[in-house]
């Protein structure tokens, strides 16, 4: 009879640990199944953003994008696309202003066929316009309006959402270069030292690099702040309009012609190069102060020299560096404070460089000045184009906060790992219990 109740005692206790084994990896798989699954990724999707750079020598069309779930924190901003717009850049509308929004539409409609259709009306899109309407604003302020309403309203009937189109002041210009620079090589996440930026446009040039807090104290226009993940930037920042590549090459022209020859023997331009030019297409612009020389011809022959020395010697007139009202200057009387830091160089900086082959390896063999300007070759980062449009854009669409994003103390993986691993280690400490207290049971069903 003992027996017997013994053995029923014996398959009950076998039937609980089994009933305890199969519920508890059950429960584990659940629970560790439960932790993968609600963390798995979903289809990504994407926000996009749209800015226009309305430049002096052309204007092209940036599509960005980031995922939907993250913006305003960690998600990356990427160029997916950019198109160029055929033609010259929007002020060279001046004479027929209506044409400058013509001009875009079939980027427009490239834009349009590249977004998505559900995310049209929420994406921003953007148009700045930078040296050529500034230089086209200082000569005739309703002639440049005339162009920007024109742009406007064929930006208007897009179906995306129209923030509006600006000329973007020189500080804006440097200052958002900056920023697409060290966003795009990573420089604002990590707080680690970052690098300067200079853009070498067709009608302006600008530099901006970290600097110390007193630029504001001696020069309030060159001095820009930004919060970004935490961090401070002081920012140097200056933006020479008519320093650019091409307004530069026509205050080289007008110093050579003004002895009012009917040649000039340009050392600049390459040997057996021989061009008829008008001398409105040199003294119109209003870069250029010295007036036409007074001969009764129209225009001069432009001939090629080929002497890189002596196109130093002219492309260095164009510098004033004679006076400095400041503690130090770059030139023409600008204040600029002591270069920090390596920099990375675009436009026509990359153009260039590009083209002479010098974009990688040692520039030993290119002129100190380079040198000096271009301490790193820059080459393109993340497929993007450097230039001030990323910068703009993550700022309007305040895409980089100014503090660093909280982080979970466990990555994911980390997080099923340790789940998985206490699930086990509770189920083997259950287990034991019941294993050391069989005996205990067993002595206690023979007493009865
Ligand atoms: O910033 P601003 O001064 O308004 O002018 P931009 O935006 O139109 O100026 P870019 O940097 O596009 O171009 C600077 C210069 O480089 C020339 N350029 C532009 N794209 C080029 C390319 O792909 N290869 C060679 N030169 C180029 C262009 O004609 C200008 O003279
Ligand atoms: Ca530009």
């Amino acid at each position: 009879m003992a027996e017997q109740r013994e053995t029923k005692g014996k398959n009950a206790w076998y039937k609980a640990v089994i009933i305890i084994t199969v519920l508890g990896i059950t429960a584990i798989v659940a629970l560790v199944t439960t932790a993968v699954l609600q963390n798995k990724p979903l289809l990504q999707k994407y926000k996009y953003g749209i800015v226009l750079d309305a430049g002096s020598s052309h204007t092209a069309v940036y599509i960005y994008e980031w995922p939907a779930e993250k913006d305003n924190d960690t998600g990356r901003v990427q160029q997916t696309h950019s198109c160029k717009v055929q033609g010259a850049g929007i002020s060279s509308y001046s004479v027929f202003p209506g044409q400058a929004g013509a001009s875009l539409k079939s980027c427009m409609k490239e834009a349009e066929s590249l977004i998505p259709l559900s995310r049209h009306l929420e994406t921003p899109l953007y148009l700045g316009a930078t040296a050529g309407m500034r230089l086209l604003r200082m000569e005739n302020q309703s002639l440049s309006d005339q162009v920007l309403w024109s742009v406007e309203e064929v930006l208007q009937s897009s179906p995306f959402s129209y923030q509006g189109a600006r000329i973007i002041t020189g500080q804006e210009e440097g200052a958002f270069g900056w920023v697409t620079v060290n966003y795009l090589s990573d420089r604002l996440k990590q707080g680690s030292g970052t690098t300067g930026a200079l853009d070498l446009g067709g009608a302006s040039t600008q530099i901006s690099f970290v600097a110390n807090q007193d630029v504001a104290e001696e020069s309030a226009e060159n001095a820009v702040t930004f919060r970004l993940y935490g961090n401070d930037y002081f920012l140097y920042t200056h933006s020479f309009l008519c320093y650019g590549k091409d307004q530069a090459l026509k205050l080289a022209l007008a110093q050579q012609t003004q002895s009012g020859d009917s040649s000039v023997l340009d050392p600049c331009f390459h040997p057996g190069y021989s061009v008829d030019r008008s001398y409105f297409s040199v003294y119109s612009s209003p870069c250029v102060m010295a007036g036409k020389p007074l001969v009764s011809r129209d225009s001069f022959t432009h001939v090629g020299a080929g002497n890189a020395s002596l196109c130093q010697e002219v492309v260095r007139r164009i510098f004033n560096f004679s006076s400095c009202s400041f503690s130090r200057c770059s030139f023409n009387r600008v204040y600029q404070p002591p270069l920090q830091g390596p920099f990375g160089a675009f436009s026509a900086f990359y153009f260039v460089m590009n083209f002479l082959n010098l974009t990688s390896g040692s520039l030993e063999s290119s002129r100190e000045k380079l040198e000096r300007y271009c301490s790193r070759p820059w080459t393109q980062i993340s497929g993007s184009d450097a230039g001030w449009t990323l910068g703009y854009m993550l700022n309007l669409t305040n895409m980089i906060p100014a503090e660093a994003p909280d982080t979970p103390p466990l990555p994911h993986a980390g997080y099923v790992t340790l789940l998985f691993f206490i699930s086990l280690l509770l189920f083997f400490l259950l287990f034991l219990c019941f294993r050391f207290l069989w005996p205990h049971r067993n002595s206690q069903t023979q007493m009865i």
